[in-house]
């Protein structure tokens, strides 16, 4: 799990049953396209039995709260600035083989998904995303946008900074 999601968890009661892990592909015995249907799969089954919900705005399936961190170069899950990936609109769940953040396999919600979470806390923690943070929060709308500034759920999005990570605010 992220640090700063790690940290968040530490602070909050969540019964484990009510918590959806993202399986890891490192951990998967098959290769990250299986793991990716096998994760969009199981999210249908939830659909099916009522456990989770789909957006009436989206056709996606909503998520009560998600909790997200971010990378130095503003990657929210495993959607990198400029992948073609962060542009996914039809599936729920996809696979990168060529992370440039190791691992290289890795699978992820795409945006249609995040995106339609009721709400999403984004948890960021370290000196090293301070740029970042400042260049999403700030005036500065100029280029293209990094993904974590892509992230806007149908309800409440709170960023949760420590002190290192809003030092540039
Ligand atoms: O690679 C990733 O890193 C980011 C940031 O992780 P952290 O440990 O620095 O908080 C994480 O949010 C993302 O899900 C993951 O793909």
């Amino acid at each position: 799990m992220p640090v700063g999601l790690h940290r968040l968890m530490m602070q909050i009661q969540v019964p484990r049953i009510s918590i959806l892990h993202v399986v890891d592909p490192a951990e998967h015995s098959r290769v990250s396209e299986a793991a990716a249907d096998d994760y969009e799969t199981c999210l249908r089954h939830l659909v099916k039995s009522k456990i989770l919900d789909i957006s009436k705005e989206s056709g996606f399936p909503k998520f009560d709260v998600m909790l997200l961190g971010m990378g130095p170069d503003g990657h929210v899950a495993s959607l990198f600035p400029g992948h073609p990936l962060v542009h996914e609109k039809e599936k729920w769940v996809t696979f990168i083989k060529d992370s440039p953040k190791p691992p290289p396999n890795r699978i992820t919600f795409t945006f249609p998904v995040i995106n339609s979470s009721a709400n999403i806390a984004l948890a960021i923690v370290g000196a090293g995303k301070a740029d970042v943070v400042h260049k999403s929060l700030g005036d500065d709308k100029s280029s293209d946008l990094l993904p974590v500034q892509m992230v806007s759920p149908e309800g409440e999005l709170v960023w949760f900074l420590d002190k290192d990570a809003a030092s540039k605010l």
